[in-house]
Parts: C-alpha cells; structure tokens; sequence
C-alpha cells in the first residue's frame, strides 16, 4: 500500500468478497433505512415530552409520547438484533471463504514457496491476514452503513430545527477528516512494520522449536533468551506506539465532539434567549446533531480503519496472486504405454550465475532399473525434483513419450510415480494412515508392502500394531523405521515408476540387502530410479549414472572407455 494515497484498487478487490452475500446486504441495507426512519421520530417524540408534555403540564400527552418512544426503541432495538444476525453469518461464512481459499492456494503453490518459510510463518501470517481482510463484513462496516442513513436523516432534522446550527455541527467534518488522514498514514506504516515483526518472530520461534535439542546440547538458553526478549521488546514496541495512535484518535475525536457540544449549547442558549427556539428544540437539535457528529466520525474512520487492514490485504493478495504448480486446464492425460522418459538438453540453475545441471541428456526406459550417483550437492535430488515437476528447467524440456510432461495433468502424471525421497514426511498419525495414505489399498495390499519393506517386523511390536500413533513427523520411531514405514508407502501405491532417493540411508545391512532383492525381483516390471551412495545398490541394476560437475555420465560407458577403478560414490 502507497502511505500516501488510499488504494481504491485493493478496496475494490476486497468489496468484491462481499459479492456472495448480496441479498443478505440488501436485507440488511433495507434493516439500516427502517431504523433510521424509526430512529428519525425519537428526538421529536422527546420534543413534544418537553414542550407539549413537560412545560404545558400535559400527563396525557407525556404518557401517550412515552409509550411511542418506547415502540420506536423496542422496533429499533429488534432491527438492531435482526442486522447482527445477518452480519455475524456474513462475517462467518467469508472468513471460511478466505481460509478456505488461502489453503487451496498453499497446497497448489509451487513448491520454492516453502523454501525458504518455517510452517508456524505461514500459518501466522495467514492467520493474521484472513482475519484482517475478513474484517470488511465485521460489524465496525455495518454500523457505518448504518450511520450514513443517520447522517442523511440526522442534517435533516438539524435543517429543520435550525439551519445555522447546522453550519456548525457540519464544519467539524473537514477538521476531523484531516486528523484522519494523518493519523491513518502513521498507522499504516506501524501495522506494516508490525505484520513484518510478528511473521519475523514466528519464524524465528518455529526455527527454536525445531532446533531444541541443539539448544540444549550447545547451552544456548541465555543467547536464545536475549534474542527473545530483543524481537518481543520490539513488537510490543510498535503495539504499543500503533495502540497509541487509537487512542490519540479517540482523544482528537472527543474533543472536536465536545468543542462543537459546547459551541452549540452557546449558540442555543443565545437562540432562546432572543426568542428564536424553544427549549426543546434546543435539546431536539442536541440529538440530532449527535445523530451527526458520531456518524460523521465514524465514516470518516474507515479510512483509519482500513489503513490497518490495507498492509494484510496486500500481503494476502499477492500470497493469492503467486504462480501456482501447473495450469490444470487444457491438459493432455498421460498413456500407459508410453512411459519411456527423456531429458532433453536439461539445464537447471536455483541461482543466477550457478548451474546444477548443464544440459542433460538421458533417456529412462519403461522397466528400467537406473541408478544415478554422484557426490554430495552434485544435484542428484534436483533431477529427481525435475522429474516428479517440483521444479521446472531452466532450459531443455522433459518429455513423456512424444509429450512435453508440463503438457501433462499434472495429477495424472504424478500418479505415475511412487516415491521415498531422501527426508519423507510422516504425517501425526497411525502407523496404517501412513502407509495406505489414500486410505484405497486393502488389508492384504498393505500387510504385503509393510513385509517387502521390511517394517512388519517393528510395526508387530508396537503397543497397537499398525494402529500405533507414531509422533510428529514419526518422532516416536527410528530414522530406518521412519524409512521403511516410507518404503511401505511407495510400494502400497504400486505406480509404475518408483523413485528412491537414498531411501534406504537409514537401513540395518540386513533389510538394505532384503529390500534390494525385492526391487529387483518382486517390483521387476516397475520401473525404478534409485540414487544411492551404497556401492552394494547398484548391483542389478541396467544402469547407472554418475553425476558431476553438473554433467550425468553414464557408468558403464565409461567403463568400456577403460576408466578402470572409478571412485563410484
Ligand atoms: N532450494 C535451493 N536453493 C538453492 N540451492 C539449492 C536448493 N536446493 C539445492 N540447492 C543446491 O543445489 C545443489 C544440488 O543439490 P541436490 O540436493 O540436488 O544435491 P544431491 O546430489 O541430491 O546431494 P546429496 O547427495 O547431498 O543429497 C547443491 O549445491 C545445493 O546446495
């Protein structure tokens, strides 16, 4: 948001939330007119309890006046309850538009989004913004629609009783729009700096809890304390100089009230007293001109209002604007026979000016058995990424039998694969939700995969079996364990194409050697792409590749070429 000018475009885009709900607004709309109009006769209906009722010594006419001053409230009060109904239901439902939409967005943005964001940043800024943007239907909104009926019916009644009055009450607007205006600058500028702390200290908080044990093994509770206790110094910091800023508003806001009160009771006393109003319509005016000051006010207020919510629109805007995976639309499905995958003149840079792949070329058959080597950081993972379309090349394309796989349904395409990457993701849950994540394979399907893994052994041990919970990311498990729960998981999919990726760098010799025959002899008409630093996983295999220097080399070319004793892995 530009400080400066109020952007009418990110208004716009925010109204436009509020297009699902339009009869109900209208309802509302209709609810605001009504209590106007009723609202319209109180002050008048005080009018003739003073000077009809009060000072002719009337009872008749106090009582009768009463009795509609009390209708007109109870009809108020009822309206009143009736648009809150309405608006609370408004509110609800588009806070669940806007959550439900930022979490569609999240899981289809691509994947260099969560690079370089901890979960608990994330999810506080979109917290934060859900919740600010959401506020366009909260009440504050309502209740300003509301009050420029009453300015409407309110400057009427003033006309009525005393126009030069009235001058006065209205000369208040331009001071208080002022006031406004530079207070809502200033505090634009402290929710944007605010915003930016709290997304700071959430990711800093998460990156604590991840790293707990390493504070524990270095001792760094005093360093990680100071920390703390400079970014929350901070925030409360900027909370406290935004909360002040209300506050110097309220403070600016009553004052201008009561200077045009004061100004007013002057002014209408002089009126009395040479005759020219009567001492109810003094007070009938006073009403009505509250009827205006406040509502003037309040209108006025938007602007500081949404110059706190304009900072979280626009983050949310251009977290809903971000490139997403893959245009679903327009795509082509993928044929089972035709499996055979090549990389075409494939390069591949994360960073300017520092290539991880230089043009490469290779062709992976339907039922091959590949293996990719390579030091650390030669950027086996990066194919691989390439391949299952995590990230897209920088040059050269990917092509599926005769189709450029971005051409592809990206779901299709993906379902192809069945992958264990080098640090799988176990989700909080049992042991059988892990492995049969879809929830689609049967029984005899999982107990099967869990066997060829070679986790039934430790899954039989567990307090519940298959039903055991297994902890955060699998926190309650071994790294091997966490590994074969994976392993399970890939197999139980069955796609043709399974993908290792040091799958089984956490595995005893025993079940590393049990595993292997399983690839090659049970998964034999799969095909599978295995990168591996284990000399022993490269026996059987009908290739394999060795990365470096961005280049992939095939091995047993290589060999032919007399380069004997090549340093594999
Ligand atoms: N998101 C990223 N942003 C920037 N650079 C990255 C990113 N991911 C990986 N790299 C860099 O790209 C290079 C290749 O990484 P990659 O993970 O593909 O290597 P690898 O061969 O799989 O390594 P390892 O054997 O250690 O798993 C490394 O130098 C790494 O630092």
């Amino acid at each position: 948001m530009k400080s400066e000018k109020f952007d009418f475009e990110l208004l716009k885009r925010m109204l436009k939330y509020l297009v699902p709900f339009k009869k109900r607004l209208w309802l509302i709309i209709v609810c605001f007119a009504l209590s106007t109009v009723v609202g319209f006769f109180q002050p008048l209906t005080i009018r003739s309890i003073t000077d009809d009722g009060m000072a002719q010594k009337n009872l008749k006419v106090i009582i009768y006046s009463v009795l509609i001053l009390l209708g007109l409230v109870l009809v108020n009060q009822l309206l009143e309850v009736l648009q809150a109904k309405l608006f609370i239901d408004i509110h609800n439902e588009s806070e669940f538009l806007l959550s439900h939409q930022a979490f569609n967005k999240l899981l289809h943005l691509k994947t260099e989004y969560f690079n370089d964001k901890n979960n608990s940043e994330i999810i506080n800024s979109l917290q934060m913004d859900v919740s600010n943007v959401s506020a366009i239907t909260d009440r504050f909104m309502a209740v300003n629609i509301s009050y420029i009926f009453r300015v409407i019916s309110g400057v009427a009644g003033l006309i009525i009783i005393s126009w030069k009055l009235t001058i006065i009450v209205l000369a208040m607007a331009p001071i208080k729009y002022f006031t406004v205006l530079t207070l809502s600058k200033r505090k634009g500028k402290k929710t944007e700096e605010l915003i930016e702390n709290y997304r700071d200290f959430s990711a800093w908080f998460d990156d604590n809890i991840g790293g707990v044990k390493e504070i524990k093994l270095w001792n760094l509770y005093n360093k990680r304390y100071k920390t703390f206790e400079k970014k929350q110094k901070n925030i409360l910091k900027i909370s406290k100089e935004s909360t002040m800023l209300d506050t110097w508003n309220v403070f600016y806001e009553i004052m201008l009230e009561w200077s045009v009160t004061g100004l007013l009771y002057i002014l209408g006393g002089i009126l009395i007293v040479n005759g020219s109003l009567t001492i109810g319509g003094v007070f009938a005016f006073l009403s009505y001109s509250s009827y205006v000051t406040g509502p003037i006010s309040s209108i006025l207020n938007i602007r500081y209002f949404f110059s706190r919510i304009f900072p979280s629109a626009k983050r949310f805007f251009s977290f809903l604007d971000m490139e997403e995976e893959t245009n679903f639309e327009n795509s082509i499905e993928v044929k089972n026979e035709s499996q055979n995958i090549q990389f075409k003149n494939v390069s591949f840079s994360y960073e300017e000016n520092r290539e991880v792949l230089k043009n490469i070329n290779f062709v992976f058959s339907k039922g091959e058995k590949v293996a990719i080597i390579g030091a650390n950081g030669s950027g086996k993972t990066t194919i691989l990424d390439l391949l299952l379309r995590f990230i897209e090349p920088s040059s050269g394309e990917i092509c599926i039998g005769d189709k450029n796989i971005n051409q592809i349904s990206i779901a299709k395409y993906r379902s192809l694969f069945s992958v264990v990457s080098q640090e799988p993701y176990l989700f909080h849950d049992t042991v059988l939700n892990n492995i049969n994540l879809d929830g689609n394979a049967g029984k005899e399907k999982v107990e099967k995969a869990c066997r060829q893994s070679g986790a039934s052994e430790f899954i039989n041990k567990l307090p519940k079996k298959e039903n055991s919970k297994i902890g955060k990311n699998g926190a309650r498990l071994s790294g091997g364990e966490k590994q074969k729960i994976a392993v399970a998981r890939a197999i139980v999919k069955y796609s043709p194409i399974v993908i290792l990726d040091e799958a089984t760098s956490g595995y005893d010799v025993e079940s590393d050697s049990y595993l292997h025959d399983v690839i090659l002899n049970e998964l034999k008409n799969k095909s599978v792409i295995m990168i591996t630093h284990r000399y022993d996983n490269l026996e059987g295999m009908d290739k394999v590749y060795r990365l470096s220097e961005g280049r992939l080399v095939e091995m047993n070319k290589l060999k032919k070429s007399s380069e004997k004793n090549i340093d594999y892995i």
